[in-house]
């Protein structure tokens, strides 16, 4: 598992996108951080004129051991595969705005807890039948997990190779808020309790006994490198979602981070290759509690804050007019000289 990501700090380039977008009729800076997007985007690109070719969002579904038992997570385990039928019938929040905004959308079965029938619309990468109880023994095998990782750098290869510049990723998978929080102590070093939220709507109360049982299974497992933490707390879905990341960016592709769990998988990513980042461009700020701290370990400015908690890759979709508008004024709008306006006075 080799992921070779060329860190982006070609000066000439970047100097010469600073110019072209310092030029254009406004005053300096004036677009915000919509010039500093075209700007990330050029360099990802390498190119004075990038692009937003065929936006997909990936979704992979997986099913977590934990969720069995109900006492971390509000839904049911089986809601993860009603949510997949879902999917696949065009009815859940990410299929809507996927349509609003012109974005492909692909369903991965990551590890569901179920047998599809054969000619849905679904891609089979299952691994398993849901990962193992971490209470009682890792998540997962070191295979499973590199066969995870394998699997989802192997669907956004495919993607790229059918023309796709511009990926977000998303999951569904009961009990992944869990799994995730996990990842972040593990990658953070931030205490438990501020890692663990509400997830799909615990109370208070439910909460506290998610931090008690979390911290349980931090006490019975010592991961004892990356892989081993992610085979240990993460879910197949998560796994793919690492191996998706860091094969975009070796691709050099425009990545859409997502919410608190596609940010725990960024986390692991960034473990194995630093430089990932640098193609990542962080869409929102969920609201599940530890989503703040997260990016702010990875000195992250998402574009919105829409008070949104749902995942699948919703807020990655909401993001994709923002990445249009910021390459198409630099694409399109008329510099000072072009248009004949007067400078500002020295
Ligand atoms: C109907 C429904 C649709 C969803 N779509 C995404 N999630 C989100 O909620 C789950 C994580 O929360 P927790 O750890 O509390 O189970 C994931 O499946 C995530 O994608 C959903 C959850 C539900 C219930
Ligand atoms: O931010 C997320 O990704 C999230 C938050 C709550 C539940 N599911 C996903």
């Amino acid at each position: 598992m080799e992921f070779n990501i060329k860190p982006l700090s070609d000066s000439d380039l970047q100097e010469k996108l600073r110019h072209k977008i310092d030029t254009k009729t406004k005053p300096l800076g004036a677009l915000g951080t919509l010039e500093a997007l075209a700007f990330q985007i050029g360099n990802i690109q390498n190119t004075l004129e990038p692009a937003i070719s065929n936006p997909t969002i990936i979704v992979f579904a997986g099913d977590h051991g934990i969720a069995k038992e109900g006492m971390v997570n509000p839904y049911p385990q089986e809601v993860t595969t009603q949510m997949v039928y879902n999917f696949i019938q065009g009815g859940a929040a990410i299929n809507i705005f996927s349509n609003t905004h012109g974005i492909d959308l692909k369903i991965v079965d990551a590890g569901v807890n179920h047998s599809f029938e054969n000619k849905l619309p679904l891609i089979d990468a299952k691994i398993d039948f849901g990962t193992k109880n971490y209470r009682i023994e890792p998540a997962m095998t070191e295979d499973q997990c590199l066969s995870a990782i394998e699997k989802g750098a192997k669907l956004v290869a495919t993607a790229h190779a059918n023309g796709v510049n511009t990926i977000g990723f998303g999951e569904m998978g009961i009990g992944n808020t869990s799994s995730a929080a996990l990842l972040m102590t593990y990658f953070t070093n931030t205490p438990i309790e501020d890692c663990v939220g509400a997830g799909t709507g615990l109370n208070d109360k439910g909460i506290g006994n998610k931090i008690k049982i979390l911290t349980e299974v931090l006490n019975k497992h010592c991961p004892k490198n990356t892989i081993d933490a992610l085979a240990t707390y993460g879910g197949f879905e998560t796994a793919m979602i690492v191996g998706g990341i860091l094969k975009a960016a070796e691709l050099e592709m425009v990545i859409l981070i997502d919410g608190f769990i596609v940010t725990s998988a960024l986390l692991v990513a960034k473990k194995i290759a630093p430089s990932v980042t640098d193609y990542c461009i962080f869409a929102h700020t969920s609201n599940e509690k530890g989503h703040t701290k997260m990016l702010a370990h990875l000195n992250a400015s998402p574009l919105l804050h829409l008070n949104m908690r749902l995942g699948e890759g919703t807020g990655a979709a909401i993001a994709v007019p923002l990445l249009r508008a910021s390459v198409d004024f630099l694409n399109h709008m008329a510099s000072f000289k072009s248009a004949g306006v007067s400078t500002k006075n020295e």
